[in-house]
């Protein structure tokens, strides 16, 4: 069986600028999505599907699928975030699935103006 450490090539700055920092927009080139990445396992470097016959079958659905429902999340929700304290501490301490060291603790409510789709 082959094991591929996506972790430690995440933070590999031969192939991540700055590797640690939280910047979402590394992804972008404009308003879409880098077309240089191949987020369905062509792209060693990003395998967030995995790759090759058992990659996942549900890539399709779930990239239609996560803009409807981030969307509707922010748009239907306020976000408390931390108690409005630190915004975002992405420290991992040892664990099986590199779990958080801190606990980020988003709190929703619902929006007076929120559409009634939920
Ligand atoms: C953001 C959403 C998702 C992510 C990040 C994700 C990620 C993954 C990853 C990394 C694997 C392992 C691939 C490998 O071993 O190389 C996998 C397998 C799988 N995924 Fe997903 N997945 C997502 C959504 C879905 C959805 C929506 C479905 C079904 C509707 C699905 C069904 C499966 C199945 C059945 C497997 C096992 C494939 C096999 O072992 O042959 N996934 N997924």
């Amino acid at each position: 069986m082959l094991f591929v450490n996506i972790w430690s090539i995440g933070r590999n700055s031969k192939y991540w600028e700055n590797p640690l920092d939280f910047n979402p927009h590394r992804f972008l080139e404009g308003e879409t999505l880098k077309s240089s990445l191949d987020i369905k396992g062509q792209s060693f470097q990003l395998l967030p599907f995995g790759t090759g016959r058992r990659g996942c079958p549900g890539i399709n659905l779930a990239m239609r699928e996560l803009p409807v429902v981030v969307a509707a999340l922010i748009q239907c929700f306020e976000w408390n975030v931390n108690n409005g304290k630190e915004a975002l501490n992405t420290n991992e301490r040892a664990g099986l699935t590199a779990p958080r060291a801190v606990d980020f603790i988003c709190v929703p409510s619902l929006r007076e103006d929120s559409p009634q789709i939920i």
